[in-house]
């Protein structure tokens, strides 16, 4: 799978795209993902990518022409226009059952907004979904980018090492997780509860399923509701 990102910030992405996970289904060629600073495509000669709002008000807009441009400089030569995705407050909430489905894209372009935002003229021209992270303020569409990214990546085949780490996910059944143990049996005086130690697999999943329940109706009793 293919990420084009239109940035202003190109280097916040290689910092984080390249550990970890992300970082290795790279390497494996799984996932590609491409910074594009839409500075290098402004024509104006200090290369500048904001201007003031019609209208006045407070801020900057950022400008038309270096977006497109950087636009036009990855589709210009594909058999067909990929999916373009706007991070901003406007957009429809992000959620696991938008993952999936973006997860199926060979392509997307990610559009990172600054300032006031864009020029609506590029959201008519260009983008094809606005998505938000969450109904909170942020200084710009990199974060919300680079969430997407990774919510995105790790379903597509062979960047987790196991398909059933994707199964027993929180918000992947409709439920949170159950709570996890490790080593070592006692800490701080509280220890494990003992069904994990007895090897009965199947009371095991039971009394696992049975924490889940538990906390969604403690913690996210609406996730509930939406349970088919
Ligand atoms: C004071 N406003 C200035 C304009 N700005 C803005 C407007 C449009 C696009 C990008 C941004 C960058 N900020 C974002 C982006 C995403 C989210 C999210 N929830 O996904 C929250 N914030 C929003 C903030």
């Amino acid at each position: 799978m293919r990420f084009d990102v239109l940035t202003l910030f190109p280097d916040i992405f290689h910092a984080v795209m390249k550990e970890s996970i992300i970082g290795r289904a790279q390497e494996k060629n799984i996932i590609e993902i491409n910074a594009i600073n839409i500075r290098d495509f402004s024509k104006d000669k200090h290369k500048k990518v904001d201007d003031y709002p019609y209208g006045g008000g407070g801020g900057m807009v950022m400008t038309p022409q270096p977006i497109y441009d950087a636009y036009l400089s990855i589709v210009k030569d594909l058999p067909h226009k990929p999916k373009v995705i706007y991070l901003s407050p406007q957009g429809k909430v992000l959620n696991q059952k938008k993952v999936v489905e973006l997860s199926k894209e060979k392509h997307l372009i990610l559009l990172c907004g600054h300032y006031e935002g864009v020029d609506e003229r590029i959201i008519e021209e260009i983008v094809d979904e606005e998505i938000s992270i969450g109904d909170y303020v942020l200084t710009g569409g990199e974060i919300p980018a680079m969430v997407l990214i990774d919510s995105v990546s790790r379903l597509v085949p062979d960047v987790l090492p196991s398909e059933d780490a994707y199964k027993n996910e929180s918000h992947y059944n409709g439920l949170l997780e159950y709570p996890q143990y490790t080593r070592p049996y006692e800490f701080m005086g509280r220890k494990v509860p003992d069904i994990l130690l007895s090897g009965h697999h199947a009371k095991i999943e039971e009394w696992r399923k049975e924490q889940s329940l538990k906390r969604t109706l403690e913690k996210r009793p609406d996730l509930l509701k939406k349970r088919d």
